[in-house]
């Protein structure tokens, strides 16, 4: 995994530096000037992307963080303070971090329209402040000084696609790092980013904090583009055209940054020679926009998505047999795992568990079996904490989880997998299971996928096919091998003969892997063969429990489970 963020990160280094090398020795002075604020904007784009793109908050005032990084800029630019521009703008980064923060608090509790509606607020506030305050030197005319090194306009171009290329770089690793994941997992499922322990509001102000301090590096380095700034450079409309612009384009991309740096100082150039109204830009952005979210795909994504299909497909890896490389059993308490003790749960009238007690020891599996809406999945709420308030208790290796949140319990070894999958389609498959499972080596991980007969972890998960992608999250939780895992219908999208060897797999966990297992299954083949105690519900209740043959058989058990009526069963 290393391995492909070192390739990705060298892949755009040397990208942007031939770029850089062709802009410099092809392009007239004019040229290069314009395209050095391609990538100002290009980083303010990253900045967004961030936050919108890959964590899906939505921050119509990312203009006005550059605007704190420029107005900081300013100041010490004014005051003279030691450094020059590199120590001045990095400041001012680090200046809209707490404003950042302050805008990612709402974002804790608030989504979709409602946060836009605050970051927006926030935006036209900004816009009132500054129009009161004017940036410093800008009365004065004071110039903000440039490096000397960079004092030309291409020796500024440089300097910028130094600081581009570097923001990339490092945004490129951060990706495809835990925290990269966790962003990513965030926008897709909240509730499936907290079944892995992922604690949602550090996600959230983590994405906020980083983004407002590279948007402040934005205008602090516009700020030494300009010489000096006017209010109208970080006003609500550019933060909604830059807004409009990310989405059409996918701003978290590198790629999507640029092709959005260039659309945003060039159009406007377009429109000015072609003697077309400069608002022609923001219409065409916002149709952009539209586009991308009605097709579900940005430019960078068709980009990415047509490049794949063309380049040449590289042979699958021989990897023989890696079982002797699947990550050691872990060695839990013995006893009892999970207990629960009397629960009921209650949605409004309906009685979706009603006193219901349950003992999964620790190393085995039991079967959850039952019909449709006999309460299942609520058990499997409750036990992972995915439920506001319950009645009874829920002890794992004898210690109450009642009043844990969700996140917590995942940390103390209660992990689950849903009834569809949650998995971020961006994600590779390899990012996905060192997110489910914490700290993996690479062949361990290459181990588990394979004893799973899931793709190579180098395969994207869009690209994975829904019964895969199911694989892949049992996957995930087996190898962060917690004491308890909760499957809920694993077998959901795989042919008969895939669901007995799943079967196998799962009824091999405690051995393997040394977690207990509560599985929910429909599929009765699959419940014999993984599990060696069942359990029954039918209307929220237990109806019968013991091993899976005798309780199968059990004539109360098929009426409820399979509609064979008693006195069918009796004749
Ligand atoms: N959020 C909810 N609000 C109201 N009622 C709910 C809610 N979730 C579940 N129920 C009801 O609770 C009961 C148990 O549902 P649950 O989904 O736990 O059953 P299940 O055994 O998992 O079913 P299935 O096999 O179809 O997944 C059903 O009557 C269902 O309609």
């Amino acid at each position: 995994m290393k391995h492909a963020s070192f390739r990705a990160a060298a892949t755009t280094a040397i990208s942007l530096a031939v770029l850089g090398a062709l802009v410099l020795l092809l392009l007239p002075k004019y040229w290069v000037f314009l395209i050095t604020a391609v990538f100002i904007i290009g980083i303010a784009l990253q900045s967004l992307g961030l936050v919108t793109g890959r964590t899906g908050m939505i921050s119509l005032c990312q203009m006005s963080f550059a605007g704190v990084g420029a107005w900081v800029t300013g100041y010490l630019n004014v005051a003279e303070a030691p450094g020059g521009l590199i120590v001045w703008v990095l400041i001012g980064g680090l200046a809209a971090v707490p404003v950042g923060i302050a805008i990612g608090l709402p974002a804790l509790r608030l989504r979709g329209i409602n946060l836009a509606i605050v970051t927006l607020g926030f935006a036209a506030a900004f816009d009132t402040v500054l129009a009161t305050i004017t940036f410093p030197g800008q009365t004065t005319f004071t110039q903000v000084v440039r490096p000397e090194l960079f004092d030309s306009d291409r020796g500024y171009f440089i300097f910028i696609l130094g600081f581009y290329g570097i923001i990339a770089v490092v945004l490129e690793f951060v990706s495809r790092s835990r925290l990269g994941a966790s962003w990513l997992a965030v926008r897709h499922s909240e509730r499936a980013a907290a079944a892995h322990g992922i604690s949602v509001p550090k996600a959230k102000l983590s994405a906020f904090a980083i983004s407002a301090f590279i948007s402040g590096i934005s205008g602090g380095l516009l700020a030494g583009y300009l010489g000096t700034l006017v209010a109208e450079n970080f006003n609500m409309m550019q933060s909604l055209a830059l807004f409009a612009v990310s989405t059409m384009v996918g701003a978290h991309f590198t790629l999507g940054a640029i092709i959005g740096g260039i659309l945003i100082t060039l159009f406007p150039e377009l429109l000015r020679r072609l003697n077309l109204p400069q608002d022609v830009g923001n219409l065409f952005f916002a149709l952009g926009a539209v586009q991308a979210l009605s097709t579900g795909e940005t430019i960078a994504e068709t980009w990415a998505r047509l490049g794949r299909k063309w380049m040449p497909k590289r042979a699958a890896k021989e990897t023989g047999d890696l079982s002797a490389h699947l990550p050691a059993p872990v060695q839990h308490a013995a006893g009892i795992a999970l207990e629960v003790s009397d629960l009921t749960v209650r949605y409004g009238a309906v009685v979706a568990l009603d006193k219901v007690h349950l003992k999964v020891p620790a190393k085995t599996v039991v079967g959850l079996v039952g019909p449709n809406g006999a309460g299942k999945s609520t058990m499997v709420d409750a036990i992972a904490g995915f439920l506001a308030s319950y009645e009874g208790s829920i002890k794992l290796n004898g210690q109450p989880l009642d009043g844990q949140s969700a996140t917590v319990r995942a940390h103390l070894g209660i992990r689950r997998t849903w009834q569809t999958t949650r998995i971020a389609p961006e994600l590779r498959v390899g990012e996905y299971i060192r997110l489910a499972a914490g700290p993996i080596s690479d062949s361990e991980l290459e181990a588990v996928l394979q004893w799973f007969d899931c793709p190579p972890p180098e395969t994207l998960i869009s690209t994975v096919d829904a019964g895969t992608r199911r694989l892949l999250d049992v996957a995930g939780v087996v190898a962060a091998r917690p004491p308890v895992i909760l499957l809920d219908e694993p077998a959901a999208g795989q042919s008969y003969a895939e669901a007995l060897k799943l079967g196998e797999r799962i009824a091999a966990i405690p051995e393997k892997f040394g977690s207990a297992v509560l599985l929910i299954e429909h599929d009765m083949d699959l419940v014999r063969r993984a599990c060696s105690a069942i359990t029954v519900f039918d209307f929220g209740r237990v109806i019968a429990d013991g091993a899976p043959q005798a309780v199968l058989a059990m004539p109360i058990v098929q009426k409820a489970y399979m509609g064979i009526e008693l006195e069918e069963n009796a004749a």
